[in-house]
């Protein structure tokens, strides 16, 4: 299910990442009084009473000029608008309101996107409150007084916030499974897509709709309809180094965040690297099914070993992901496009396979038989069953007498074992362990 996606845009200094570190209660981001400082962490996941979503801190180099900063105001808030349900546009009450705010909220009341103004360094509410009522004049509603460091204000602001998040009936009704095309800048994304729907066997048709909607495709392959989720493009020009990488992995998220299978395409020419391994990392963190599309493929001198040598490679680099499927492709031949389409139609039926619960523990039964469950001072680890609660991605409860006892290597002989009886090739498993009462 994909959750919601809250952007902080906002000019350099007004406290952006101060909020976000609040908000995610952890020291994950560097906080310097330099601004403009490249953090470590711009996303994380934040739950407010019973509700959850992805947070992204859209960041900030301090330009120069006045004009740059305006300039990159614009694409921070262009960015916002394009990936998030409700932007929070963060100012700075103890600054006041300057021409860049309103130029940013122009954008913001033209997008139609939700939007919270929250108004943050109004560290005593009672001696600033004429501080925030400058902030009406930006005409996109009540501001929101905060302060990040004294974490005051910040409920109500929460509570602005999910009650903007969009009714999840929508999502629902579109059964088409999602596709996000994801990986480095120029592994050959554009091409792959624009190959695909060059096929003469695809339909192509518009969506209509939001922002967001402008970089999907809805794709027909024999009578099967997909959606299809782009983040190519994303070298925009005079782009400063640190904010293409930030712009591509919060987009990266984005488009994950929205899709049901990720295709990860990386560059045979070049092999598997760190940084594919990271973008994976976000796929496998939110459970999307995986295929990872090696691509280029014509551009690599080639023998009887190759695949098995690349196959090896990738394994090694993202051991995280076993599971994941590997197609050897070339966007510029069309070799072996055709054949993501069956992959892909696996990988989303794998994606939300039920088993019934009793053959679940019929498997159970004699994996237990053939490997005893692990005991810690006399004490045996029992499992009573086990049943499959959730799909997309398959996810079970083990039932036992005690979580102590439970071994995360004994959770992975059971999904290994489960994976043999069952496949879920390119889907990763989830487990919980809960515990009953011994009889
Ligand atoms: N008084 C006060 N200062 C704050 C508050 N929140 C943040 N600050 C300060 O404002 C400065 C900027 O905070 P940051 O969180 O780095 O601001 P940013 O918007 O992420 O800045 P960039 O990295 O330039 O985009 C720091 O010195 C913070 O300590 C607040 O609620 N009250
Ligand atoms: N030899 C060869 N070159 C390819 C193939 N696919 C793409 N390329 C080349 O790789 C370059 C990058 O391709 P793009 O499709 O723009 O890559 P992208 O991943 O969309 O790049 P960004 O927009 O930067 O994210 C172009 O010069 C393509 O012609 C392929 O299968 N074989």
């Amino acid at each position: 299910m994909a959750k919601p996606i809250v952007a902080i845009v906002g000019r350099p200094n007004v406290g952006k990442s101060t909020l976000f570190n609040m908000m995610v209660g952890e020291r994950i981001s560097i906080v310097k009084d330099t601004p403009g400082v490249t953090r470590d962490r711009i996303y994380a996941d934040v739950t407010w009473l019973n509700h959850s979503f992805t947070l992204m801190d859209t960041g900030g180099i301090e330009p120069e000029t006045n004009d740059l900063m305006l300039k990159h105001m614009r694409e921070q808030a262009e960015m916002a608008i394009e990936m998030a349900d409700v932007v929070l546009f963060l100012t700075d009450g103890k600054t006041g309101l300057v021409d860049a705010d309103y130029q940013v909220a122009d954008m913001l009341r033209k997008s139609h996107k939700k939007v919270v103004l929250v108004v943050n360094k109004i560290d005593n509410f009672e001696k600033q409150s004429m501080d925030v009522y400058e902030f009406y004049n930006l005409g996109i509603g009540e501001p929101f007084p905060i302060s990040s460091i004294g974490k005051i204000g910040v409920g109500e602001m929460l509570d602005e916030i999910v009650h903007l998040f969009p009714e999840d009936l929508e999502e629902e009704e579109d059964e088409r499974p999602r596709v996000a095309i994801v990986g480095k800048p120029n592994v050959g994304k554009s091409s792959i897509i624009n190959k695909l729907l060059g096929e003469n066997r695809v339909i192509v048709s518009d969506i209509a709709g939001t922002t967001r909607d402008a970089v999907d495709t809805a794709v027909t392959w024999e009578g099967k309809e997909y959606v299809f989720i782009d983040t190519a493009g994303l070298r925009r020009k005079n782009k400063i180094k640190e904010e293409i990488e930030r712009y591509s992995i919060l987009r990266t998220v984005s488009a994950v965040e929205r899709a049901d299978v990720v295709m990860l395409v990386i560059d045979a020419t070049e092999g598997i690297t760190e940084q594919d391994a990271k973008i994976a990392g976000i796929a496998h963190d939110r459970g999307r099914g995986m295929i990872i599309v090696v691509n280029k493929w014509d551009a690599v001198e080639k023998d009887n070993n190759s695949v098995k040598k690349y196959t090896n490679d990738i394994r090694k680099v993202l051991s995280f992901l076993p599971y994941a499927e590997i197609v050897f492709v070339s966007a510029k031949t069309g070799q072996r496009l055709p054949k993501l389409f069956d992959t892909l139609e696996v990988v989303i039926q794998n994606h939300s396979l039920r088993i019934a619960t009793g053959v679940l523990n019929d498997i159970l039964a004699e994996a237990v038989a053939m490997q005893q469950p692990p005991s810690d001072k006399g004490r045996r680890l029992k499992i009573y069953y086990m049943t499959q609660v959730s799909v997309k991605p398959p996810t079970f409860v083990i039932f036992v007498n005690s979580k102590k006892l439970m071994h995360f290597s004994y959770t992975r002989y059971l999904e290994n074992k489960i994976r043999e009886a069952f496949g879920f090739s390119g889907t990763p498993l989830k487990f919980f362990v809960r515990e009953r009462k011994e009889n």
